[in-house]
């Protein structure tokens, strides 16, 4: 039996991860569950599932469940209630489907402990990947991709000799606003930018999406999971999101992964692996199937992947830079304070102010990540 934590089990990927056990309620046990805010939905997971943990980030929210909860689950909050989620006894496997930044310290943590890690928050690897990767070769732990470009390309390398690797083929859904120019980008508004054409995600990784940010996020996680260049890794827009990613070998093969746009599938092989089972996830009918078609992202436009390509080639402190910038702004886009282009100025802006500490440690991180996001925060607000 795999026992699981999920930290983040409210939202988009943490509702799939139940879901997946629900299903596979023989295999995996959920032992910890943690969201933010969400005490309701979170006290009928711990009615379900049973933990032996439970978290809510915010204290009022704790409170309020405290109050009324009589069953066993034990309570916890704040982070350090989340790194005790992380590493305790009861687990074996943690899945970091928490947004942002907030899941790299549980994440490095669980890591230390020993856990296994099933990977969502892919912010942990854009910021800190160097320091991750690295803590998780030596405490010999697994890190499997619950991202579907990253799921695919496990599924794609599996088995193959790395040196003959070609290319990373990261495909890309092109977001809501594939096609359109900048002239036509200055008015979007949130509700357009939140319909996502192949995809239900939570809101920051949907606006990520639409900005091309989530692909240039994807491509730093590619870099880091799999120790292959920049210049390797391209990244080609494929609207229909049948194919979830490639890899082109040096003799010209390509293998590729396809499956529905349903997050169970990469969530459940990322807890499952090596095993294959049943998945409720509707199947592919290629007698059904209209054109597969493919498009060189613009990056003229969608500056998001052009400056994550930046960050991550420039390395060290930079990526920690865009991502703190980018959560900022997409928040305030989302509260309606700022446009959705610029979001891209606001990132620009601080990654060409910030010099580059070169080797930073865990600790270097978070101060810049915090001094970030103050002065963006501050430039945002006062304007
Ligand atoms: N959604 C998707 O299909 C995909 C998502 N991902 C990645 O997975 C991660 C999660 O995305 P998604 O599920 O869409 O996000 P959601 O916004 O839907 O969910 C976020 C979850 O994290 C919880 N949370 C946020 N901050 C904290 C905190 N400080 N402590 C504890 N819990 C916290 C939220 O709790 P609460 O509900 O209480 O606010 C919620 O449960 C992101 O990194 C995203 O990029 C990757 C690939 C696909
Ligand atoms: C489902 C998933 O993995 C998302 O990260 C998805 O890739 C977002 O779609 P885009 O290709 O539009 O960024
Ligand atoms: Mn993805």
């Amino acid at each position: 039996m795999k026992k699981i934590a999920v930290l983040g089990s409210t939202g988009s990927i943490g509702t799939q991860t139940l879901d997946v056990v629900r299903n596979h309620s023989d295999f995996l046990k959920i032992e910890v569950l943690a969201a933010n805010n969400n005490d309701e939905l979170l006290e009928q997971q711990i009615n379900e599932f049973k933990p032996a943990m439970a978290i809510l980030h915010n204290k009022e929210a704790y409170e309020k469940l405290k109050a009324r909860y009589v069953g066993e689950t034990k309570l916890y909050y704040g982070e350090e209630g989340l790194i005790e989620g992380a590493t305790t006894d009861k687990i074996d496997t943690v899945v970091t489907s928490l947004m942002g930044f907030a899941g790299l310290r549980p994440t490095m943590r669980a890591i230390e402990a020993g856990k296994n890690i099933a990977l969502a928050n892919k912010e942990t690897l854009v910021v800190a990947g160097d320091l991750v990767m690295k803590k998780a070769r030596e405490k010999q732990i697994e890190i499997m991709p619950i991202d579907s470009e990253h799921g695919a390309l496990f599924q794609c390398l599996h088995g193959e000799d790395m040196n003959k690797v070609d290319k990373l083929l990261v495909t890309a859904s092109g977001g809501p606003f594939r096609g359109k120019k900048i002239e036509d980008l200055k008015n979007v508004s949130v509700k357009q930018c939140l319909s996502h054409p192949t995809w239900k995600m939570g809101r920051k990784i949907t606006i990520d999406s639409a900005s091309l940010m989530n692909k240039g996020l994807e491509v730093i996680e590619a870099k880091q999971l799999y120790n292959v260049d920049y210049d390797k890794i391209q990244v080609v827009v494929h609207p229909q999101s049948i194919i979830h990613s490639m890899v082109q070998y040096v003799d010209g093969s390509v293998i590729a992964q396809l499956g529905s746009t349903d997050m169970r599938l990469p969530i459940q092989y990322a807890l499952t692996y090596p095993e294959r089972m049943v998945c409720p996830a509707e199947k592919l009918d290629f007698w059904q199937m209209k054109d597969l078609t493919f498009e060189k992202p613009d990056t003229d436009t969608f500056r998001g992947l052009a400056l994550a390509y930046e960050a991550g080639k420039i390395g060290g402190s930079m990526p920690c830079v865009m991502n703190a910038t980018n959560e900022i702004a997409v928040e305030a886009f989302l509260n309606e304070k700022i446009s959705f282009l610029d979001i891209y100025d606001i990132i620009e802006e601080a990654m060409q102010s910030h010099i580059t500490l070169i080797e930073p440690e865990l600790e270097d991180l978070f101060e810049i990540d915090s001094n970030i996001r103050k002065q963006v925060k501050e430039k945002i607000y006062k304007c």
